[in-house]
């Protein structure tokens, strides 16, 4: 699992494990394997030509350290001081020692960037100033000092200005704006450097390969298939039957015993999925509502007289209007959770974890946002982020799989937020192997799912 902290419970582990340590030692830890991230970013140090961006506090006092082992082991580094009277004395001394150089402006293009801006202790976007100095560095790479200049740490958004790292070198334990976007996106790779802080339970949280096999549905050696779960799909109608086929892809990939379908597109779900069930019966979950168009609504009611858990996707939600009585997952899009919570599309987009989070309490439902960066809100406040899946899976009908997936691991017993996050790796997981780097239609991702949880499972 990978952990991502807000700052105040930052601060606090800092300041515990700083009170036992000897002055300084947590900022030398930071600096040096900051300095290890630039070699390895650049591949060498020698003759190598670093630029350091240094703020007034802390952050600047990282890359001022790491300046000097840089310089300490050939690089020429020069440093550019935003609040010259507040830059961190002993960073400056390191640097000096070691044969850096403080420096007005950039003189000429350097390799690499090193931002040291303003990291957990910044307010707003970059200030003009700062703004104007980064911008004139073009597409020189950056490296950004435990987070991007400029980025909301706590909440993921941008409000001006901001810095964009190629790669981004975080202490302690991630914070959420590395997973989060808009700003996860002007993190780059994220690196974390270990500090051996003491932490509480994290902020938000991004399930890793090994936390899926462990949630994997597994047959029982005495298992049969109504033990294995039942899952039913209501999608798809006249002018969407290709809904229904995707999202029962999504449903039939083997991780339940059963799959039904009920809906507009018989014919074409019989064709394309003859293990599939046509006509309702008893199931353990009903996944409603993609490509339901006009019928969602009446689907939805129907599901919720069988009283088992939901997934509800595209015109089923546009059909909520209430929390419902059941266990639930809600997968909108960005535009569908804006219609929900009345607001614009700009808006949810700028701030996906406030959005989701104030969705989930609305509803009394686990929330899952697509996008880049899929959020996966609980009403109790805890929120699982996936970050696998490359842009490819931007294509019609994939949300209709998604659905499909995680109705599956609903009726497998799953509970609403494990199959949402489970299901939303997965998924991504599937769509990079389907990918493999180039073009891939929906379809492709619900035939690649198989693949995915055997390697898990091998
Ligand atoms: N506390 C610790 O023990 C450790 C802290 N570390 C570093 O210390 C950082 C936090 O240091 P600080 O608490 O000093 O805070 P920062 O260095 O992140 O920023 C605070 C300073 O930046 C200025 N500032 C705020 N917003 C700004 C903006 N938008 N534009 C320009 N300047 C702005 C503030 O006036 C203040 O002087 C961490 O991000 C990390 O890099 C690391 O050395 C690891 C250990
Ligand atoms: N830039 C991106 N990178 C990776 N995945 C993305 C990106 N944009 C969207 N996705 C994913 O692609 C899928 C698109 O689903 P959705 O918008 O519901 O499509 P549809 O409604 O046509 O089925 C979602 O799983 C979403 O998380
Ligand atoms: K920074």
């Amino acid at each position: 699992m990978r952990s991502a902290h807000t700052v105040e419970q930052v601060r606090a582990a800092e300041a515990e494990l700083m009170a036992r340590m000897p002055e300084g030692a947590l900022m030398q830890r930071a600096a040096a394997g900051l300095a290890y991230a630039v070699v390895e970013f650049l591949g060498r140090s020698y003759g190598a030509r670093v630029l350091l961006l240094v703020g007034a506090g802390n952050n600047g006092g990282d890359a001022l350290y790491a300046g000097a082992m840089l310089a300490g082991r050939g690089a020429g580094v020069e440093a550019v001081l935003l609040a010259p009277e507040h830059a961190h004395a002993g960073g400056l001394a390191a640097l000096r020692a070691a044969g850096g150089r403080v420096v007005p402006g950039p003189r000429s293009t350097p390799d690499v960037v090193v931002d040291g801006i303003v990291g957990i202790g910044g307010q707003g976007g970059l200030r003009p100033e700062a703004a104007a100095l980064v911008a004139g560095l073009g597409d020189v790479p950056v490296v950004a000092v435990d987070t991007p200049s400029g980025v909301d740490v706590d909440t993921g958004r941008i409000e001006g200005p901001h810095v964009q790292a190629a790669v981004t070198v975080t202490f302690g334990t991630h914070k959420v704006a590395h997973l989060v976007d808009p700003a996860a996106r002007a993190c780059g790779a994220v690196h974390l450097v270990d500090l051996g802080l003491d932490l509480p339970p994290a902020a938000v949280t991004a399930l890793q390969a090994g936390d899926v096999t462990a949630m994997l549905p597994v047959p029982e050696p005495t298992a049969h298939k109504y033990t294995r779960g039942v899952v039913g799909v209501r999608a798809g109608s006249q002018t969407y039957p290709g809904a229904a086929v995707l999202c029962v892809a999504g449903a039939a990939t083997g991780l339940v015993g059963m799959v039904r379908y009920v809906g507009g597109a018989d014919d074409l779900v019989h064709a394309t999925h003859p293990e599939v069930v046509v006509g309702a019966g008893q199931v353990q979950a009903w996944v409603v509502g993609s490509g339901g168009g006009e019928g969602a609504a009446a689907a939805l009611r129907e599901a919720l007289a069988d009283g088992v858990p939901l997934v509800l996707d595209a015109d089923a939600l546009a059909a909520l209007d209430a929390p419902l009585p059941v266990p639930a997952l809600l997968t909108p899009h960005a535009g569908e959770l804006a219609r929900m919570l009345d607001v614009d599309r700009t808006e949810v987009e700028a701030d996906q974890l406030g959005h989701a989070r104030k969705a989930a309490d609305r509803f009394g439902c686990v929330v899952l946002l697509k996008g880049r960066h899929t959020l996966v809100a609980h009403p109790d406040g805890r929120v699982r982020a996936t970050t696998v899946g490359p842009p490819w899976l931007a294509t019609a009908g994939a949300g209709d799989v998604l659905a499909g997936l995680c109705g599956s691991l609903l009726a497998a017993g799953l509970d609403p937020f494990d199959a949402g996050s489970v299901g939303s790796w997965l998924h991504g997981a599937a769509a990079a192997a389907a990918s493999a780097g180039g073009p891939l239609q929906a379809g492709d991702v619900a035939a690649a799912l198989p693949r995915v949880c055997r390697a898990l499972l091998a």
